[in-house]
């Protein structure tokens, strides 16, 4: 971040401008600005005040980057008194009348400074918001107070709790900006309405004051009541949400300026916990996965990608051309008969359909959706695109050949892309000479909802088809992960032990629905077991043996996959896996599942003395975690991620991992690599080979470094990236 500047600029009319500057989102430098109006008040030549930020931005909000010096340091004082010293007797109760003058974005701490301004001018468009709780933290410089005061309570809620932002056009309806004007008249009409202000021709509000849109005490607590409920069910483990109505009800039983005086209490109670530092760590990481060296900063340029094919009409194809089309890219579809192409048309047009019907795309933006979408039977079309991608099943041979003919069917520049989750890309190019345009594009299902893209490269992918398939990535709203090329990639590698360690511990005699229980209160959205059931029991099957070859003696077997099937069940498809699925109500346990299960006991008979080991929920959640933190460090070991945090991003996007605890490898330096450790190589003296340590395990919980920093030199294979 370049530094951050805040200018003065008094004009003839005794207008003051304040400009804040600091580039790209114009984070706000606190002490500079209590400077700049300090002088602006103190002065003889200013009559009023306009605050704008440079660049055709307001501001994006406090500065993030010290809440990670605050939790690297734990010193609080880091944090400004802006609230009190800054906002209320410096800007709100202040001599001379303030306007804020917005345009482009004015989130968290940025939208706060403009609610203490007297009144609000934007731009048209213009983003506001308050998105603190998304960092584990809640509005700090009074926003919790004034937005209900400006909007109402319900929307302000609606606002905070959901990190929800409205534009410009909203916020005037709702009361919170005063005048739209266009951007070439933003500070001329501010200056004019700062000037009217002065001559008493305009109201000089002060937020903090109203109550005119707060309603009844008792509505009110009706309202914060719903809240506080439904808060507890959507934000479970998080205490940022109650502590944020907690102020808000403050502020509305004892005055805006209690609210206030609790509401920075409570920020800085909040900005300490561990919440906070894993949401802070996930706004960065995620920021980080964009920067990948040796590609985004040896100055190539993204080439433009118009049209793409794909290969395959299954659910992952039309999953990936939905999101394709979505960001109105022309997609040609391609598969081997009428029958399947018309299939996969339907599956697009069921995507777009649900999103319309979800209220997530309107009925005009689903039809030009649907107008960039071909289906075509041959590769006559492949003459043209830009990209391909490949989506058909995972059988070598047959990616083999379809490889050679998009070889020859396509333009020399065109990137042939394949969305294989486990298969050696360099394996799939083998009868190929276009390895440098060979990549994996590994979406995730369903490929049109689920957020991580993950970008796999062999050392023969050129950096250009690197860069260009991140471009397209982001245009189609994913965030590209670039990994290295390995059985599994970075994703389904790391998280392979996940269901294994969760038979495994229904073996040794553990309720199976129990421990679905207890990794859903630690925060994954559903449990090993309902995961399996949703995914389709076919993936795991195909799978197995692939990571039989490759990880030999850490594979657990477990039967009872096999005896399930074997009992005509397949998971929610037919409505009859470890849960019984009906239409209309939540997923039911099946207690005649228990006679399959004990026969998959009898099988592994590694009960100890034959009977059921007790557990407590602290040791389910480590038995099915650890061992995926410990492939987590042969994922880094073996440099098959560029850093430890691209996994935690990874792991949050691509396996729901909870962002609140900050991503698989944040959430085990929490743990402690030395308490993760001990606890593989009892687990590993008493069941086997599963959870022996890694080496890198070992290394860092011996030596005492968190496994997140970057690998030392001396590690050993770091050759994949
Ligand atoms: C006390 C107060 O109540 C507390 C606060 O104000 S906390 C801050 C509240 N504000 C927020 O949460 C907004 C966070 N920022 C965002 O959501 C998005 O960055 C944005 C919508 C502003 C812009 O998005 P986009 O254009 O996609 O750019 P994006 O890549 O995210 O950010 C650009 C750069 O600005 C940085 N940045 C964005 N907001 C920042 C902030 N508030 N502080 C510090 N850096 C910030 C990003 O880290 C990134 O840096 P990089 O280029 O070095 O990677």
């Amino acid at each position: 971040m370049a530094e951050a500047r805040v200018t003065i600029d008094v004009g003839n009319d005794g207008v003051a401008v304040i400009t804040i500057s600091n580039p790209s989102v114009n984070a706000l430098a606190v002490p500079r600005l209590k400077e700049k109006f300090g002088e602006a008040l103190r002065r003889n030549d200013v009559r009023a005040i306009v605050l704008t930020g440079d660049s055709g931005k307001f501001s994006g909000g406090f500065d993030i980057n010290v809440f990670q010096k605050i939790h690297e340091t734990g010193d609080l004082s880091l944090m400004p008194d802006v609230s009190v010293d800054l906002v209320v007797n410096t800007i709100e109760d202040g001599k001379k009348p303030i306007v804020a003058a917005v345009q482009g974005l004015a989130l968290g701490g940025g939208l706060e400074l403009t609610m203490g301004c007297h009144a609000r001018i934007a731009a048209p468009k213009t983003q506001l918001g308050l998105p603190e709780l998304t960092l584990g933290v809640i509005p700090g410089f009074g926003g919790t107070q004034r937005l209900p005061r400006l909007v109402g309570l319900s929307k302000a809620l609606e606002m905070m709790l959901l990190s929800k932002s409205i534009m410009s056009e909203e916020g005037k309806k709702l009361g919170l900006i005063d005048a739209i004007v266009p951007p070439e008249e933003l500070l001329k009409v501010s200056r004019q309405w700062a000037l009217e202000i002065v001559e008493r021709r305009k109201p000089w509000m002060r937020s903090l004051h109203r109550t005119d849109k707060i309603g009844s005490l008792s509505e009110a607590r009706e309202i914060i009541k719903q809240a506080r409920k439904q808060a507890k069910q959507t934000a479970r483990n998080m205490p940022q949400h109650q502590a944020c109505l907690d102020v808000i009800e403050e502020g509305i039983v004892h005055g805006g300026y209690n609210g206030v005086l609790k509401e920075a209490k409570v920020f800085k109670e909040l900005v300490l916990t561990e919440t906070a530092k894993g949401l802070v760590h996930v706004f960065f990481a995620q920021r980080l996965t964009s920067k990948v060296p040796n590609v985004t900063d040896v100055g190539l340029k993204p080439r433009p990608i118009k049209k793409v094919a794909v290969i395959g009409g299954g659910l992952m194809g039309s999953g990936i051309a939905t999101a394709l089309i979505l960001s109105n890219t022309y997609v040609v579809l391609k598969e081997i008969n009428e029958e399947y192409l018309q299939k996969g048309i339907k599956m697009i047009e069921a995507n777009i359909r649900g999103l319309v019907a979800k209220g997530k795309l309107t009925q005009q933006k689903a039809g030009t959706a649907l107008s960039f979408l071909k289906g075509v039977l041959d590769y006559s079309e492949f003459k043209d695109v830009d990209m391909v991608i490949e989506a058909v099943i995972e059988n070598i041979s047959l990616k083999q050949k379809i490889f050679s003919d998009i070889e020859k069917a396509c333009p020399p520049h065109c990137i042939l892309a394949t969305n294989t989750s486990t298969i050696d890309l360099n394996v799939i190019g083998e009868k190929t000479r276009s390895q440098d345009r060979i990549i994996g594009a590994h979406f995730f299902s369903p490929a049109h909802v689920m957020p991580l893209l993950e970008i796999v490269r062999s050392e023969k992918t050129s950096a250009q088809v690197i860069l260009d398939l991140m471009t397209v990535g982001k245009a189609i709203k994913k965030v590209p992960v670039v990994v290295g090329n390995c059985i599994g990639f970075a994703v389904n590698r790391t998280f392979f032990p996940y269901s294994q360690s969760a038979h495994l511990l229904v073996n040794l005699g553990i309720d199976l629905y129990r421990v679905d229980r207890v990794i859903t209160n630690f925060g994954l959205p559903i449990g090993p077991f309902q995961l399996q059931d949703l995914a389709g029991y076919g993936v795991a099957v195909a799978v197995g043996p692939i990571y039989d070859k490759a990880f030999g003696n850490r594979v657990y077997h477990s039967p009872l996959l096999q005896l399930i099937m074997k009992n005509g069940r397949n998971g929610k498809s037919n409505g009859k896996g470890y849960y019984i699925y009906e239409k209309g109500s939540k997923p039911k346990p099946d207690p005649s599942l228990l006679p399959i299960i004990e026969e998959s006991r009898r099988l592994t008979n590694i009960m100890p003395g034959g009977k059921p080991v007790s557990l407590t929920d602290e040791e389910i959640l480590g038995m099915v975690l650890f061992p995926v933190v410990n492939e987590a460090c042969r994922v880094i070991d073996e440099g098959v991620v560029i850093r430890a945090a691209d996994l935690d991003i990874a792991s949050v996007l691509g396996m729901s991992f909870p962002s609140y605890r900050g991503g698989i490898v944040f959430w085990a330096d929490m743990v402690g690599p030395k308490r993760i450790y001990e606890s593989l190589k009892e687990w590993s003296g008493l069941y086997g080979k599963f959870y022996e340590p890694s080496r890198f395990l070992e290394e860092r919980a011996l030596k005492g470094i968190p496994l997140s920093a970057p690998p030392s030199v001396s590690s050993s294979s770091r050759a994949r990236l």
